[in-house]
């Protein structure tokens, strides 16, 4: 396994809440793998801290073999990690397109305000980036959509937009809360395949879910937080066997863990 991504020891705490605590592990390249835990584990403060939304009380993040800047998402973008959110956070007021595109033009010279001064070479990079935006829109399934109102996309394809935007920035490892949140069966099965085509064209995933149904069947490796410490970190089929794992989730199977 050549390592994509190792965090060391990251603690973050809130006031008197311990949300991380000494949180170590590794992900390899081209894995699929999946961080879960109850409610309130600290799955998402993980995110936030690894893509600079928080700084870290302790430990750190090397991504390919470099430190990862903390606290400066704009860097770890550059960087090579790209996340969505929990809670779908697109540009209300723009288009699927112009969302894609957003996304992109951390890649071209002139940056997003660069757009608002056009000389020939922007238009270039405009044209390109427009291309590009419309492949992944087409590549995560809404291509027929580009020029619609974000907000007006159904749930569903409101996610897959975030996929797309987040896929613009070219990252190496995408991180994806809760994907599949909300979704119905069928779509949460072309959910499946979309982020089985991602690792297949080499961007590692990193996953939070509760679907575990979606967990089992997609994810290499799983790590299992609970109360801000992970208790367990191995194939699907062992951590869903794991006492510690069991005890976590209140005496039950994880298999009988419903969404949260
Ligand atoms: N900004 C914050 N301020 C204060 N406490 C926070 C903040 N963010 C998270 N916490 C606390 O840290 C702990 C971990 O929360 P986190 O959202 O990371 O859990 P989670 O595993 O993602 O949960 P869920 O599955 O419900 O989304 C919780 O006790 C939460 O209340």
């Amino acid at each position: 396994m050549i390592t994509l991504l190792e965090a060391r020891g990251i603690g973050k705490r809130f006031g008197g809440i311990t949300a991380l605590d000494d949180v170590s592990l590794t992900i390899g390249q081209g894995e699929v793998y999946g961080l879960i835990g109850p409610n309130g584990a600290g799955k998402t403060t993980f995110f936030n801290v690894l893509t600079g939304a928080y700084t870290p009380d302790g430990g750190a993040f090397v991504f390919e073999g470099s430190a990862l800047p903390t606290g400066k998402p704009h860097r770890v973008v550059e960087a090579g990690i790209a996340r969505t959110f929990q809670n779908i956070r697109l540009f209300g007021g723009m288009t699927a397109l112009e969302n894609v595109m957003a996304g992109h033009h951390i890649h071209t010279r002139a940056g997003v305000w660069g757009v608002l001064t056009r000389n020939k070479q922007q238009r270039e990079e405009e044209r390109l980036t427009t291309r590009r935006a419309l492949e992944l829109l087409d590549y995560v399934g809404i291509g027929r959509h580009a020029h619609a109102v974000s907000t007006r996309l159904s749930y569903g394809d409101q996610r897959r937009l975030e996929i797309a935007r987040a896929l613009a920035t070219e990252p190496r490892l995408l991180a994806l809360d809760e994907p599949a949140a909300g979704m119905n069966a069928t779509e949460t099965a072309q959910l499946k395949t979309l982020i089985e085509r991602i690792r297949a064209d080499g961007v590692t995933v990193m996953l939070i879910e509760h679907d575990v149904k979606l967990i089992m069947g997609l994810c290499d490796r799983v790590a299992v937080l609970d109360f801000g410490r992970k208790i367990a970190e191995d194939v699907p089929a062992e951590v869903q066997r794991h006492p510690a794992v069991i005890k976590a989730y209140l005496g039950g199977s994880v298999t009988e863990v419903k969404a949260g």
